[in-house]
């Protein structure tokens, strides 16, 4: 492999490693990139998703150049939000976050919006921005508080995870549904293909 198709996956997310893998691609290195989410003033979600994934992105390449050993790789950071709206739902990180966005998203449509950045061994920044509609059932409040308790909401946008047991909250979703999990997988790789990235060298027979 050269040097020049290094990937640094500029996140701490177990999904979306998960997800980069599932798509037969295995980061060089993973490096979380701890940037401040607080949304600015009236920011619609889209530019919220799209801002972060950049600011993940140019944190995790500050810190790479930091580095003694420093080379230049492919840098890829995403970020998720999920609306109501133009409300952003937060990550939930209470059951009073949990319980709360849960109501919110019972019986209604809402949307989860992943911004993308991929910054090129070159330097150059390259950005998505993914947008999946989802529908949910009405959610009777013992069926929030049964899953308020299995604790799958932690730290997950909008307190829910589609690829767990919120999966059968799922009435209709209109999109890319990698991009709820958190990386939109057919737009991350033709992001890393466009900038000559080999998506593909890595996809083997013995795959199942
Ligand atoms: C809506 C939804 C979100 N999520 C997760 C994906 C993200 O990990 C998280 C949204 O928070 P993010 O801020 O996008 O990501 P993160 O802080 O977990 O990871 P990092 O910034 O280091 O990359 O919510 C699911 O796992 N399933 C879902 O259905």
């Amino acid at each position: 492999m050269s040097i020049l198709q290094k990937l640094v996956l500029a996140s701490g997310s177990p999904r979306r490693i998960e997800l980069l893998q599932q798509a037969g691609i295995e980061p060089d290195r993973v490096l979380p990139a701890d940037v401040d989410e607080t949304p600015q003033r009236a920011e619609h979600p889209r530019s919220l998703a799209k801002r972060l994934s950049k600011d993940k992105a140019e944190k995790a390449l500050a810190s790479l150049k930091s580095e003694e050993d420093y080379a230049p790789a492919f840098i890829l950071a995403a970020d998720t939000v999920v609306a109501v709206g133009r409300r952003i739902l937060p990550k939930a990180e209470t059951i009073d976050d949990a319980i709360n966005c849960l109501g919110l998203l019972s019986g209604r449509s809402h949307r989860v919006y992943s911004g993308v950045c991929l910054i090129t061994p070159g330097g150059k920044l390259r950005q998505r921005l993914v947008e999946t509609r989802v529908r949910f059932k009405r959610l009777p409040r013992e069926e929030i508080d049964a899953y308020v308790a299995s604790g799958e909401w932690r730290g997950k946008a909008g307190g829910y995870a589609v690829q767990g047991l919120a999966g059968s909250f799922v009435v209709k979703l209109v999109g890319s549904y990698t991009n709820v999990v958190g990386l939109p997988l057919y737009e991350s790789v033709a992001l890393l293909s466009g900038e000559g990235f080999k998506a593909h060298q890595n996809w083997h027979a013995s795959r199942s």
